[in-house]
This record gives structure tokens, sequence and C-alpha cells, in this order.
């Protein structure tokens, strides 16, 4: 970089932290470069989210500063803007987020067949689920979580009940503890569907196993008083897919919920995904409810021998959906 260019960079950091808005914007407009970074990576909108100056904010995310950067520690400027109590500020950089995300064009890549092609391994104490590069495909810190999807799908007896991946079954298991009148389970792993026949899950009450892809198997399923969707190695564009099947499936008075794990190791971030994830179920005709439940997951040793921590946050924001109904 040029001296004459790091120079009106460095004069655009100033500006920014002396909340100087007209300088910002003469300087913006003189050539400075929104994707600078001081040597901690703090970018011009980590300096204007600290500061929590809307107006700067706005000018920088309109002269092409992206919303999602992140500094050296791996912090995003919407947490700089939330830890100094600037409200304002992060629901701009929430809304530019989610804007941003929605218009991006969606890639048509087919998600996880490398995932369902390669071997898994279950730990002998059946708390992992890890595939072939170690990543934590299902984990039992989880099943706290599990237990109380269950609990909030299963609002009576003599339900029909879809989940859509078994895992460690350990939803399937608190399935099984509310007198079901169907319990399907859809999965595509050979691995696991080895593991589930072995442990006779195709025998228990009320199970119907379906092997295949969710994708693949749309068309031989029912209607459900309740819906479970936990896969692996799937893209959120996935996730919307099935969120548009679900009109079909789910009955009137039926309830859905997903695993969160949206963005999961970033509040920032998690926040769009939920926000997003919210607006199109709502365009499908869902409304969601998010129930927060506190979860302490910073153990090291339940992550031992996994390759990376897919969880960080210490809240669970459990999506409850039901179809909204026209009067
Ligand atoms: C995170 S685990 C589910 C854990 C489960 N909720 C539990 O309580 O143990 C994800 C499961 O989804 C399966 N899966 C991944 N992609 C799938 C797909 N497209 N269709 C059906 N199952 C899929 C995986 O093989 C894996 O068993």
């Amino acid at each position: 970089m040029d001296e004459i260019q790091k120079d009106i960079n460095l004069r655009l950091l100033d500006a920014i932290s002396l909340e100087n808005t007209s300088l910002v914007e003469q300087l913006l407009e003189q050539g400075a470069d929104v994707w600078f970074r001081d040597e901690k990576g703090t970018s011009p909108l980590h300096f204007a989210c600290s500061n929590g100056n809307l107006e700067i904010v706005k000018l920088l995310l309109q002269y092409g500063h992206a919303w999602n950067v992140i500094d050296n520690e791996g912090s995003t400027a919407g947490e700089y803007a939330k830890r100094k109590g600037h409200n304002l500020v992060y629901e701009l950089l929430l809304e530019e987020g989610c804007r941003t995300e929605l218009i991006l064009e969606k890639d048509e890549r087919p998600s996880n067949i490398d995932y369902l092609s390669q071997p898994l391994k279950y730990s002998q104490d059946g708390t992992k689920l890890l595939d072939y590069e170690n990543n934590g495909v299902m984990m039992g810190w989880e099943k706290p979580l599990m237990d109380r999807h269950a609990e909030i799908i299963c609002i009576r007896e003599g339900l029909d009940i879809l989940n859509v991946g078994f895992g460690l079954g350990l939803i399937d298991t608190a399935f099984q503890k509310y007198k079901l009148r169907s319990h399907t389970i859809i999965e595509a792993h050979p691995d696991v569907y080895k593991f589930m026949m072995d442990r006779d899950w195709n025998n228990k009450p009320g199970v119907k196993i379906i092997y295949g892809r969710w994708q693949d198997v749309l068309d031989q399923l029912g209607t459900y008083d309740g819906i479970f969707f936990d896969t692996f190695g799937e893209y959120y564009e996935d996730l919307r897919k099935f969120h548009e099947a679900l009109p079909n499936l789910l009955k009137f008075d039926g309830i859905y919920s997903f695993f969160n794990g949206l963005g999961a190791t970033n509040t920032f971030f998690h926040d769009v995904y939920c926000r997003i994830a919210e607006m199109h179920l709502a365009s499908v005709g869902l409304q969601t409810e998010y129930i927060e439940i506190p979860i302490d997951s910073s153990n090291d040793e339940i992550w031992e021998g996994v390759k990376r921590r897919y969880w960080t946050l210490d809240t669970y924001r459990l999506p409850k959906c039901q179809l909204m109904l026209e009067l």
C-alpha cells in the first residue's frame, strides 16, 4: 500500500474515533479504503460501532463496508456495538446482515454427499458421533436440549411424530417416552442406519424408519402433529427448503422445531440467522417463538477429540413454530 493511501486510511480511522461525520464522508469520497484494518484487525466499522455513531455506521455501509467483518479475535462489529450497549447501531447491523444475506444468490451445491459416503465413528461411551475428519456430528452434551425439544413438541399422547436425522438417537429416545401413535425417522447415513438396526429401532413402538436423504423421500411422508429437523453437513439453504415443505407435512395444530445451530459460534451471526429463519418461516405461514435456555458447553473435556467447537454461545434459542391460522 503506498504512503498516500495509508495516510488517508489512518485519517479515516481518526475521523471515525473523533466522530467527525463530515470528515469521514470527505475521506471516503477521496478514496479512503473501507477494507483497511489496523494491526489488531479492527476495521473502520468496528471503530464506528464501538463509538455507537449511527450516522458513521450508515456511511460506511453505504460506501461498501461489509457488515460481517471480524477482528483478529473473531469479534464482529455487531458485538462491539452490543458490548457498549449501542442498541440502535446493533439493530441497524442486524438489518443489514439480514438484507444482504436475503438478496445473496443461492448456489445449488449438493450439500453433504461427501459426508454421506464416508465412515462415521460412534464413541464407546455413546456420547459422540464423529465424521471421518473428527467433526462432531452429534454430541451427548446436547441431550438436555433434545429432551426439551421433545417436551415442547409432545404436548399430549397419541401423536404422529416425524424426526429428520437420527444421530445418537437422543431425541428419538426422548420421543419414545411420550406414547406416540406413530414415530417416523428419516436417516440417510448407512452407518447410522446400521447403528439403528443393531439396536432394534425398527421394532420400537410405532417406529417407521425411512432410509434416505429427506430431500429424496418427501413423497413417502404423511402429515404430522410434531416435526423435528436436525441433519448434518447441510447449508442454511437446505433448511430453508425443508421449511418450504412444512405446510404439506405439518397438521394444522402441529408443532415444528429444529436444532438451532445457526451461526452458533458468534452471537451476532446467530442473531442474524435466527431472524432470517424467522422471516423465511413466516413466508411459508409459520410463526416462530424462540425459547431461551441457558447452556454451558465450555468444558474442554466434552470437546476432546473433536476437530472444532461448533457451539460457543451461552444461551440456546429453541425454536417453536406453528402454522399461522387465518380466521
Ligand atoms: C446432528 S445428527 C442428529 C442428532 C439427533 N437429533 C439426536 O438427537 O441424536 C444429524 C443426523 O442427520 C443425518 N443426516 C444428514 N443429512 C441428512 C439428510 N439429508 N437426510 C436425512 N438424514 C440426514 C446424519 O447422518 C445424522 O445422523
